[in-house]
Order: structure tokens, then C-alpha cells, then sequence
């Protein structure tokens, strides 16, 4: 049997048969069944790290990376630089088995210089992990290790391309996050940085101080992820009424904690304070503009210990002087450190810390043992629940599955983005239809592909074969298979088509949404390229490559035309395009292939077209 068939075979047996799986309770090595022989091969391959050189067999008890060296050969320990600040108990874990050189406050050409001589390097965010880094390192360096969440100062696509394998501490400065947000609320209603200052001044002004009192104010939490969901716990108990806004938070997470999930709009025009936790992505970016603050309620006041990005700090200052926003407490900056004259940062109003979200002794230690010992691992060869840039699969196994993991994928990034509203994800199904023996479809890949569809586009959580159980199930994300039988014995193909489903959720895109009320979209592989071939109710065919645009119109002649013309005259080149339509005379969609994404003009235009009913743009 070949490797990818090994990796879908089965151990249940059963045709047309569903399963839900829960995932395993603590994060373990994942333990693939297989049923054929031949499989063990393929386990072991799936199992070894990205940076894997070396094919290992079962019989080993550890994998190992990119050694050359053979067993007999005394190994030399490995050398980790330390490029800032660690907590002291990180540090004697890595003396444990490696050289240590801390050498913080480099710049970047010292950075530059020294990195060759360094298996591994462990940074926090104030390091950046240029390609160039990256490439002075090649041949040496194998491992950066990220001592905290954000890896936006890492060069992913540059490490991968190196081979480094790129880990985090993922967990381990939550709290501190959380109760550094509540601190900053809690300074900035009682105004106690201007107060302490003008105290030390000399100046005793009482009157000038009132502060707002938090009881019984409302607090939107926007991102109700790990950092999130901790401080809204924190603001009940400081009797605060908790809304928060989140598409992709189940709500029962959200009620659990007494906190009410609710739309973008609602959150930001309710609240009294508003707290910001969403990672920075292309779709949170400067969120927090001209007009959205133009729809806050006058004197809002707002708390950033997430990413300085999400905020437009220029709108933000008008805000401040407009006294729409009465004040702002922020830890974090579009630039880090911010420019010494910033108007942000020298406003009355606005209460300021040097990204300190994450730093207490005890997270420090936390997130410097938890570095350490997964930068260990990975040095060993271990596999990296927390690795960020590891691959799914190794090349010898992605041969003839490769579309297939790739429209896993897709599909749930397709899916995620279709999301809107405040209900959050309830569930989602995954529907295999395959015409191979039962015993051959393991789905396990292919779920943990969807899992990571979903889960990155939207978080700071990134997913491989090891953690995709354990991230879903932290995330409260139910994943429901279902195997369906397709009758063509014939087929060569491991796979006749994916459907990702999420069940009742709001969406930007009604067409999208299916008779039941779920998110729906179907992909195949058509020519070993990932298809997308079913929205909602409507059949479509375009190839999942580049990027999307959804359009839903009055099923009537020139439509293609009038969209294409208005791309073209934008140079906006479209790769495919597909209409599928329930019946005739009535609504269609149309799939449009686009290789780069069209400005928002160019996008309101097609808005405009009076038949056009909704639309949207998708990035696969
Ligand atoms: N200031 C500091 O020192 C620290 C900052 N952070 C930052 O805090 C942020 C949150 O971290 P975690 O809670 O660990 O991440 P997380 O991934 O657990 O949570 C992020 C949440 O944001 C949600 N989200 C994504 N897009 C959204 C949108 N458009 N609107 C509303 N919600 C959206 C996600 O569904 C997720 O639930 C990250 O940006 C992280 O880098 C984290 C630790 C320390
Ligand atoms: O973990 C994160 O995302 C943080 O922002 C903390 O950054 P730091 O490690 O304190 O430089």
C-alpha cells in the first residue's frame, strides 16, 4: 500500500458510518491506527519534524531532526543564543543540555553576525527575525524559539525555507495579559499615571482626578480568545456587565463566563469600555478607525494590550481630541517602541506602558520554561505541539495527497470567512464522500487540515498534525465526521469530494448558507488542483488558488461581462470564473478567481451593479 493510502486507511471499518471524535483530553503524541502493512512507514514519516532529513522507522523511540550524526558519535550539545530577556528558570533548562550565550540588546547587524555559530535562537517580541537572520544562520541554525504568543517579528515563510523550525509559548503569559488589561481599565478610569506624575510635580490636585467608577459600566471585550475570555472573568468580578464581540468563539464558552456574544456594531456602540484582544491579521488591521469610533458612544474609553496594528492610531488621536474617545490605556503600537514625539503617546488622556502585557515574574518564568523545553525538543528531534511553521506532512507521503490536504484546508479558511454575526461557531461537520475501502480512510490529516483552515486565519494559534485536536477542543470547536460511500469502485482518487458545513451561524454571504442554516462549501480535486464546487445551494467549479470573489445576483445575461469588464479595467486578473444558479430567471452566484486582491473601489463598483444582491472577497 502507498504511504498516502496508508494515511487513509481506516481502523473503523464501516462504511457511510458518523463519528464524532472528542478530542483527547491532554496533548499527547498522536497515535495514527493503521490498518494495512506499510502503514508504520508512513506513521513515522508523518510524525517527523519539518526540518526532517532523515526517514526514521517506528522502532525508534525518538525522532530526531537533521542530525548527521550517527548514534555512535559523541554529540556535541547544541548552542542556543538568547537574544533578550529570559526568566532565569528558562535559562538553567536550556543549561541542561545546551551551551548558552545571553547576549541581549543586540542590534540587528551583531544579531547578524553571531547567528551562524547558534543551533538555536530564542527571542521575545523585541527581536526581529529578518530573512537575513535566517539565512546567515543556514546551515546551523535549526530552531527559534518565540518565548511568548505573537510571532509577527519572525520571517515564517524565510524560516521555513531554511528549514528552522519556528516554536512558541503559546499559553503560558495569558493571565498576565489579562490582568495587565485590567490594570490598565483600572488606571485609566481613576487616572492614576497623570495623577502619580503631577503628584511627583509637586501638585496636588484632587478636583482634577475624578476617575469613573467600573461597577455596573459595560465592557466589550473584542476577542474573546485565551487572553480575552480571562479578562472578561476578571470584569464580573469587578461587577462589570461583560458583552463581547467574537464570530468564531462558540457562545456557550461565552455564557459559561456570563459574557454576552454579540455583533461588531452592537459591542462597539453599547459600550462604556471597550478592551482589545484579536490577534492582528489583514482583516483586524487598523478595525478601530474614523468610523468605527464614530459609532462609540461619546466618552468611551478603550484598552489595548493586543496589537498596536488593529488600532488606527491617527483616527484615535482625532478621536481623543474630539473627546468622542475620553481615554485610551494602551501597552501596545503600530511601531515599537513608538516615536518619542508620538501625539498618542504624549496625549493627556492616554495612559502608556512598553508592551509589559507579558511580563511578571511569573509569566516570564512560564513562558521561559515553556520555550526551553520546547526548544529542547525540537532539537531532539521531538515532536513540537507548539511549532509554528511545521508542515503536516513530509514530502514522501504528500505525493498523491497533497490536493487533497490542501483542499482540507482551503475549504475551512473558505468557511471561516464566511462567518459573521455574534452567534459564533456551534459546530462544524466534515463530510468525506470516497469511493476506497472503508478500512482506508483514516480522516485524521484531513480533519486537522480543516482545523487549521479555521483556526489561523483567525487567532494567534497556529495548528499542525500534533495540536489540531487539542486546538479545537480548546476553542470549544466540535468537529463531527461523516463517511459517505461513494459508489464508483473504479475510482482511482482517495477522495471524491470534502464538504466543510458550520452549523447554524450567521454569514456575510447568505448564499452561502444551506436549506438547514449552516455555513456550507463542497471542494474536489479536479486534475490534482483543489475545486471548489459547491456554495450554499449552488454549484460552481473554480479552482481554489489565489484569491476569491463571491457575488450573488439576479440570475440574468451580461452579468459575467459586467464583472469582468469592471476587474479588467482595474487590472485585476481573473484566473476563473463559474456561475451556478438554483433555477433559472432566479439567483445565481457567481465564483470568480482573482490573482490580486481589487481595491475597495473597485469592489464597491461591483456592489453597485443593480442586480448584484450581496458579495464578498475571500483570501485562500
Ligand atoms: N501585550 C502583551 O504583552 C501580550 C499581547 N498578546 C496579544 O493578545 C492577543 C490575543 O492573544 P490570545 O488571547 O492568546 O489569542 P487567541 O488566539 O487565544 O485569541 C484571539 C481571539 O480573537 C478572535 N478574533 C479573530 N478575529 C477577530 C475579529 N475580527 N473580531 C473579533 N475577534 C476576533 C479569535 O477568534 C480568538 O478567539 C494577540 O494579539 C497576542 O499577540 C498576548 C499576550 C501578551
Ligand atoms: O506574547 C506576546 O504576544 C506578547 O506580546 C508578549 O511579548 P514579550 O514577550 O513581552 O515581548
Amino acid at each position: 500500500m502507498s504511504a498516502s493510502r496508508a494515511l487513509l486507511s481506516s481502523p473503523h471499518g464501516v462504511a457511510s458510518r458518523t463519528f464524532t471524535r472528542a478530542a483527547p483530553a491532554r496533548l499527547a503524541a498522536p497515535s495514527i491506527p493503521f490498518a494495512r502493512s506499510g502503514a508504520l512507514r508512513a506513521r513515522s514519516a508523518i510524525l517527523s519534524s519539518p526540518a526532517a532529513t532523515v526517514p526514521v522507522t517506528s522502532a525508534e523511540p525518538k525522532r530526531r531532526i537533521s542530525h548527521s550524526v550517527s548514534d555512535s558519535a559523541p554529540l556535541a550539545k547544541p548552542a542556543v543564543l538568547v537574544a533578550e530577556k529570559l526568566g532565569e528558570a528558562g535559562l538553567e533548562v536550556l543549561r541542561q543540555f545546551a551551551d548558552v550565550e545571553c547576549a541581549y540588546g543586540m542590534s540587528p547587524a551583531e544579531l547578524l553576525a553571531k547567528v551562524a555559530q547558534f543551533d538555536a535562537l530564542i527571542v521575545r517580541s523585541g527581536t526581529k527575525v529578518t530573512r537575513g537572520v535566517l539565512e546567515a544562520g543556514r546551515g546551523r541554525l535549526r530552531v527559534v524559539g518565540r518565548a511568548g504568543v505573537g510571532i509577527d517579528n519572525v520571517d515564517l515563510q524565510a524560516a521555513t525555507e531554511a528549514g528552522c523550525l519556528v516554536v512558541n509559548a503559546p499559553t503560558a503569559n495569558t493571565v498576565a495579559a489579562a490582568e495587565h488589561g485590567i490594570a490598565l481599565l483600572a488606571c485609566m478610569a481613576r487616572n492614576v499615571s497623570q495623577a502619580d506624575a503631577a503628584l511627583k510635580a509637586g501638585k496636588w490636585q484632587r478636583a482634577k482626578y475624578v476617575g469613573v467608577s467600573l461597577v455596573g459600566k459595560t465592557l466589550a471585550i473584542m476577542g474573546f480568545g485565551k487572553v480575552g475570555s480571562e479578562v472578561a472573568r476578571r470584569a464580573k468580578g469587578l461587577g462589570m456587565h461583560v458583552i463581547a464581540h467574537d464570530p468564531y468563539a462558540p457562545a456557550d464558552k461565552a455564557r459559561a463566563i456570563g459574557a454576552e456574544l454579540v455583533s461588531f456594531e452592537e459591542a462597539i456602540a453599547k459600550a462604556d469600555f471597550i478592551s482589545l484582544h484579536m490577534p492582528l491579521t489583514p482583516a483586524t488591521s487598523k478595525v478601530f478607525n474614523d468610523e468605527s469610533f464614530g459609532k462609540m458612544k461619546t466618552g468611551v474609553r478603550i484598552v489595548n494590550v493586543a496589537r498596536g496594528g488593529v488600532i488606527d492610531e491617527d483616527a484615535l488621536v482625532r478621536a481623543l481630541d474630539s473627546g468622542k474617545v475620553a481615554q485610551a490605556a494602551l501597552d501596545v503600537f503600530t511601531v515599537e517602541p513608538p516615536a518619542k514625539d508620538s501625539k498618542l503617546v504624549l496625549h493627556e488622556n492616554v495612559t502608556v506602558t512598553p508592551h509589559l502585557g507579558a511580563s511578571t515574574v511569573e509569566a516570564q518564568e512560564g513562558v521561559a520554561i515553556e520555550i526551553a523545553e520546547a526548544v529542547g525538543g525540537a532539537l531532539r528531534g521531538e515532536l513540537a505541539a507548539t511549532a509554528v511553521n511545521a508542515p503536516m506532512v513530509p514530502a514522501e507521503v504528500m505525493s498523491e495527497l497533497a490536493p487533497y490536504v490542501s483542499l482540507a484546508e482551503k475549504l475551512g479558511r473558505l468557511a471561516v470567512q464566511l462567518v459573521a454575526g455574534e452567534s459564533g461557531i456551534k459546530g462544524v461537520k466534515v463530510v468525506y464522500t470516497s469511493a476506497r475501502d472503508p478500512d482506508d480512510l483514516d480522516t485524521r490529516l484531513l480533519r486537522a487540515m480543516v482545523t487549521k483552515g479555521i483556526v489561523e486565519p483567525v487567532s494567534s494559534t497556529f495548528v499542525n498534525l500534533v495540536n489540531a485536536d487539542y486546538t479545537a477542543k480548546q476553542r470549544g470547536l466540535r468537529i463531527a465526521e461523516e463517511r459517505v460511500s461513494h459508489d464508483n469502485a473504479a475510482a482511482e482518487a482517495p477522495l471524491e469530494s470534502i464538504q466543510v458545513r458550520l452549523s447554524h451561524v450567521q454569514s456575510r454571504f447568505a448564499g452561502a448558507i444551506s436549506d438547514g442554516g449552516d455555513i456550507v462549501v463542497v471542494g474536489r480535486v479536479k486534475y490534482g488542483v483543489p475545486h471548489l464546487t459547491v456554495v450554499g445551494p449552488y454549484e460552481v467549479d473554480v479552482s481554489l488558488e489565489g484569491n476569491l470573489i463571491l457575488c450573488r445576483q439576479v440570475d440574468q445575461p451580461g452579468m459575467i461581462g459586467k464583472v469582468g469588464n469592471i476587474l479588467g479595467e482595474r487590472n485585476v486578473n481573473v484566473s476563473f470564473m463559474s456561475v451556478g444558479r438554483t433555477s433559472r430567471g432566479k439567483q445565481a452566484i457567481m465564483a470568480i478567481g482573482v490573482d490580486e486582491e481589487p481595491d475597495k473601489k473597485t469592489l464597491e463598483k461591483i456592489g453597485a451593479i443593480p442586480a448584484v444582491e450581496e458579495f464578498v472577497f475571500l483570501e485562500l
